[in-house]
């Protein structure tokens, strides 16, 4: 059985996506019951603790690390531009998001739609606005990729990091670059690469995943604002907006964006320890809000 489901053709089969589904909580329930992966009633500092994570996130993030190079990153952005579109609503694509397992995540226990509505939950709880509350139900939707002709996980999730400068020590299990080929390179090993200072993060290349495909899709297929397009586009880079890493390419605009993304964080990570969320009941609620700020169906 496939730890995720890799459609090839990229059709929406529905029988392929229940098929799946059904492998999906069977996986799920082995590995979170019968393995005790998941440490449930932790507090704040029990989660990404990535020195102790089992060994599923640990090689995550040594064939990520080693493999998002330059040439690779520049390759993707071509691929993207270039992809087959599909078209489908929001709440159809959280249910196929329903059907995929992120393995670079030792805090989620829960499926993918749980892990959005638990976020947007979190937010609504607080009296956030309306655009908070659906960027927190949208947010990983980029994870798709894994459906849409990902390589593998290891260019989908995860944190991201820059590219084509040295690799910072701020990001998790920071010795696993070593086997990178960017860390011998004369250029793309010292301390600006190939920025320069300041230069700001629209001019950088993060590595690869899910925060950048799913930031193209919605920055002209929605009405969000911009706050909302820099939680999604940075919430996974972790090395910047949680260790303050990488200052010395960001200029006054990623101020502003680091200031969103700060405040959207926390019911990213923290509300996955949160009560389970009933998916159908909320469904209505939530379908309202979408349908503010996205058309009845997009491109993905
Ligand atoms: O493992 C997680 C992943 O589940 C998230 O979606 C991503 O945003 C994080 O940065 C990553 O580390
Ligand atoms: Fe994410
Ligand atoms: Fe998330």
């Amino acid at each position: 059985m496939p730890a995720i489901v890799k459609n090839p053709n990229a059709g929406l089969e529905l029988d392929i996506i229940s098929d799946a589904v059904d492998d999906v909580n069977s996986l799920r329930g082995r590995m979170w019951d019968d393995e005790s992966e998941f440490d449930t009633a932790k507090d704040k500092t029990g989660f990404r603790d990535y020195e102790n994570a089992c060994d599923r996130v640990k090689n995550f993030y040594k064939e990520q690390h080693e493999k998002q190079t330059v040439a690779f990153n520049i390759q993707a952005r071509v691929d993207f531009k270039n992809r087959v579109k599909r078209r489908m609503s929001v709440w159809e694509a959280m249910e196929l998001l329903d059907t995929l397992i992120d393995e670079s995540d030792p805090d989620c226990q829960l499926g993918q739609i749980e892990h959005l509505l638990q976020t947007a939950e979190a937010i609504r709880r607080d009296g956030k606005p309306d655009w908070m509350q659906v960027t927190g139900l949208i947010h990983d939707l980029g994870k798709l990729m894994l459906i849409f002709g990902s390589e593998g996980q290891w260019d989908v999730v995860g944190d991201t990091f820059v590219v084509g400068c040295a690799f910072s020590d701020k990001n998790v299990l920071p010795s696993t670059f070593a086997g990178n080929s960017d860390s011998q390179d004369p250029v793309y090993s010292t301390k600006y690469g190939i920025y320069k200072p300041q230069c700001g993060l629209d001019n950088v290349m993060l590595s690869w995943g899910h925060d950048e495909w799913l930031y193209h899709v919605v920055k002209d297929q929605s009405t969000l604002p911009t706050e909302a397009l820099a939680m999604i586009r940075y919430h996974s880079f972790y090395p910047w907006h949680r260790e303050g890493a990488y200052s010395y390419l960001c200029n006054e605009k990623d101020e502003a964006a680091l200031t969103a993304v700060r405040a959207f964080n926390p019911y990213d990570l923290y509300s996955k320890g949160d009560e389970r969320c009933d998916v159908q009941t909320l469904r209505p609620y939530y379908e309202g809000l979408i349908a503010k700020f996205f058309p009845s169906t997009i491109e993905w």
